[in-house]
């Protein structure tokens, strides 16, 4: 379809507060994906028909098969992915990927082998990477710069909007040319990105309550849109939890849901402006049988140098502030979602 005044928006799903995710079609016909639109990564892949059937991971999602496309174009070299909490294999090919309404031909990798962890908690079935190309595996042009080059945009940005609760619907919208006024209030702060070549800034300082805690010499922040938590080094998150008496068990750090309304705002400082978090901003509570579980969304994850120390600000940062992704200036712009 033609794209509204050059904004295109994609509905998408929120699958407990801790997965996004939207349509996306490959091959003619169209086959239909579920992907993470992941400022973190800059590759696209999903599940292949051809992925072997003892991969759980593999078979439990939707899964490309190129025999039945007539635009897929045999490419077969050789793919992988390593990521912290598990990897991805496989092989490339070509085809058409339509994203919002706009076709693009795109290299993707058709992954055979989906490591049992972390895939099978997966809702969405590939991940389609927003970072830039030299983030790239194998040097592909990613899905955003293909788009990019048909000038069909009105503008070379992108917008993402996650809802709160899972109840809401949307679950969030990821607008393809600009940002969508009915997910933000007031305006934009922007900030330049550190290197142009990833979406991350340099944070000046992260506070709890009032008192500066960590980063006071200045450290770098990742926007990324794929991730569900807000992860920093394992040392200074130890000590913020230690701070609000969080105590970590084998699936994060909980709190006792009594004494989260007294819990301390965590602040983010970052281009000259304060983003804080409220407890309600980075608790996940969830009523269970045996009563309410409290949940903090920090994790403590090191990034050897020359990359880290990082702090990663996900999903439950994104949720609170609607996030612009600006590749014309090379900046990141956040405005208080609604
Ligand atoms: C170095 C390079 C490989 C490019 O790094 C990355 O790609 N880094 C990615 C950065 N963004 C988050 C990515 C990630 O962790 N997952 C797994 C995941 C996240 C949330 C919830 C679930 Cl269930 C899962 Cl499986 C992919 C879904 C995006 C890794």
């Amino acid at each position: 379809d033609d794209t509204n005044n050059g904004t295109v928006p994609t509905p998408l799903i929120n699958y407990l507060d801790t997965q996004y995710y939207g349509e996306i079609s490959i091959g003619s016909p169209a086959q239909m994906f579920n992907v993470v639109f992941d400022t973190g990564s800059a590759n696209l892949w999903v599940p292949s028909q051809s992925c072997s059937p003892f991969s759980t991971a593999c078979f439990t999602h939707n899964r490309y098969d190129a025999s039945r496309s007539r635009t897929h174009v045999e490419n077969g070299t050789g793919f992988s992915i390593q990521y912290a909490s598990g990897n991805v294999r496989g092989f490339l090919s070509e085809d058409v990927v339509v994203v919002g309404g706009i076709p693009v031909v795109q290299v993707f990798a058709e992954a055979t082998s989906l490591s049992a962890m972390p895939f099978i908690f997966a809702k969405f079935d590939g991940v389609l990477g927003m970072g830039y190309p030299n983030v790239a595996i194998d040097g592909i042009t990613p899905v955003f710069d293909r788009i990019m080059s048909q000038h069909v945009l009105k503008e070379e940005v992108f917008s993402v909007y996650y809802s709160r609760d899972p109840k809401h619907s949307p679950g969030g919208e990821l607008v393809l040319g600009g940002t969508d006024p009915n997910y933000y209030t007031g305006s934009f702060n922007y900030m330049e990105t550190r290197e142009t070549g990833k979406w991350e800034v340099t944070m000046k300082g992260v506070s709890v309550g009032m008192e500066m805690m960590f980063c006071a010499e200045g450290c770098t922040a990742v926007i990324d849109t794929g991730s569900s938590y807000i992860t920093g080094p394992a040392s200074s998150v130890s000590m913020l939890m230690k701070t609000i008496g969080a105590q970590l068990d084998e699936s994060g750090y909980k709190v006792n849901c009594d004494t989260v309304k007294k819990l301390p705002s965590v602040t983010f400082h970052l281009g000259g402006q304060e983003y804080s978090l409220s407890q309600e901003d980075y608790i996940l509570w969830q009523s269970q049988i045996e009563g309410d579980v409290c949940t903090v969304t920090f994790r403590g994850l090191d990034v050897p140098p020359p990359t880290g120390p990082i702090w990663i600000l996900g999903a439950n940062f994104i949720a609170r502030y609607y996030t612009e992704f600006d590749r014309r200036n090379n900046r990141i712009g956040f405005a208080t979602a609604v």
